[in-house]
Formats: structure tokens, C-alpha cells, sequence
């Protein structure tokens, strides 16, 4: 109203944070997944899981719950990935986000939803050279949104042999 603003008039200005749920495209990108599908996958491939994928499972699912913060490092050959795409799918099916990772783009491709690490936390490329090794995400980016409202990130680490 002619120009001026509510708290000139004495009145509180309207709390908007659309930014981040509206025009936060990244954002957005975690969230559209197919949620009736992904409860499919979950609902008829949990019950495959052997009991060290499930004792996994229940764990990682659990500290999400209590919110704890874990940190866990699974290695074990035949199953890794079948574990960790179905607790993406069950994460995101509940319209949460979860990020998944690879160090390389061969192994972005093993998990569902995957992106390099270098792309997704923008780390720099030449670490070697690099006087500042922190990653290029500041505080109020729209990607250090995502990362504050992910429940869970995975970082896939392809073994090499030979
Ligand atoms: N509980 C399960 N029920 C049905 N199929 C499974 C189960 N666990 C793993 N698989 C299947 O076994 C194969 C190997 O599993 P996965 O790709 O998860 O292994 P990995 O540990 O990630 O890989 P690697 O064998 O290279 O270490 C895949 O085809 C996967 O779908």
C-alpha cells in the first residue's frame, strides 16, 4: 500500500519460506518420486531381505526415528546395494529425502536417485591444487537446505579389483 511496507503500519510482515518450498528446484527433485510405487517395492522386497540385510535395516531405519545421527559403514559382497536402494525407496516413500552418492559416475548408477559426490556437494575438483578443501555449498543455498532436510545421505564406494 503506497509503497510502503506492513511493519511501517505498525503490522508484522507475513512469515513466507516458499522460497525453499517452492522455487528450491533441488529440492523439489528429491521429492518427486513416485510414492505409491516405491511402497510397492518396499512392501514385496523387505521380506526378501536375509537377516543381515534386515538387522541392517531395522538399525539404520530406527536411528532415523530417534533422530541419532549414526554414522555406518556397511561392507559386505552380494547384497550392499539391494539394502541400500531399498532404504532409499522406503525413505522417499515417505516423502523424506535421502540422498545417494557415488565416487564415481559408474557407481552413481548402482543406486537409485544417484549423483557423484563431487556434483551433489560441488567438492572441488582439483584437490590437489586447492588451497580450501571445503565443498562449495554456503549456509543459505538451496542445496544447504536440502542437505539440513535429508534423513538419511549415502555415499556408494565401488570396491575396484584386479
Ligand atoms: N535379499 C535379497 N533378495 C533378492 N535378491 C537379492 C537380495 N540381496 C541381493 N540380491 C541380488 O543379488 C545381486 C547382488 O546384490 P547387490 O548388487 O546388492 O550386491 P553388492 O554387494 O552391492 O555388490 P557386489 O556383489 O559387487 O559387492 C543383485 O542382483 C541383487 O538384486
Amino acid at each position: 500500500m503506497s509503497g510502503k511496507t506492513l511493519l511501517q503500519f505498525g503490522l508484522h510482515s507475513p512469515i513466507r519460506d516458499e522460497r525453499f518450498i517452492v522455487t528450491n528446484r533441488q529440492y523439489l527433485r528429491e521429492l518427486v518420486y513416485d510414492t505409491v510405487y516405491l511402497t510397492k517395492v518396499v512392501t514385496e522386497n523387505v521380506p526378501k531381505l536375509n537377516l543381515e540385510q534386515k538387522k541392517v535395516y531395522d538399525e539404520i531405519l530406527n536411528s532415523i526415528i530417534s533422530d541419532s545421527g549414526q554414522l555406518y559403514f556397511l561392507d559386505a559382497p552380494g547384497g550392499t546395494n539391494f539394502l541400500i536402494n531399498l532404504l532409499l525407496a522406503k525413505i522417499r516413500s515417505e516423502k523424506n529425502i535421502a540422498i545417494a552418492v557415488a565416487s564415481s559416475g559408474i557407481a552413481a548408477t548402482l543406486i537409485d536417485g544417484g549423483k557423484t559426490a563431487h556434483s551433489a556437494f560441488k567438492i572441488p575438483l582439483n584437490l590437489g591444487y586447492s588451497e580450501s578443501l571445503l565443498c562449495n555449498i554456503s549456509k543459505q543455498s538451496d542445496m544447504a537446505h536440502v542437505l539440513r532436510e535429508a534423513k538419511i545421505i549415502i555415499w556408494e564406494c565401488t570396491r575396484h579389483y584386479g
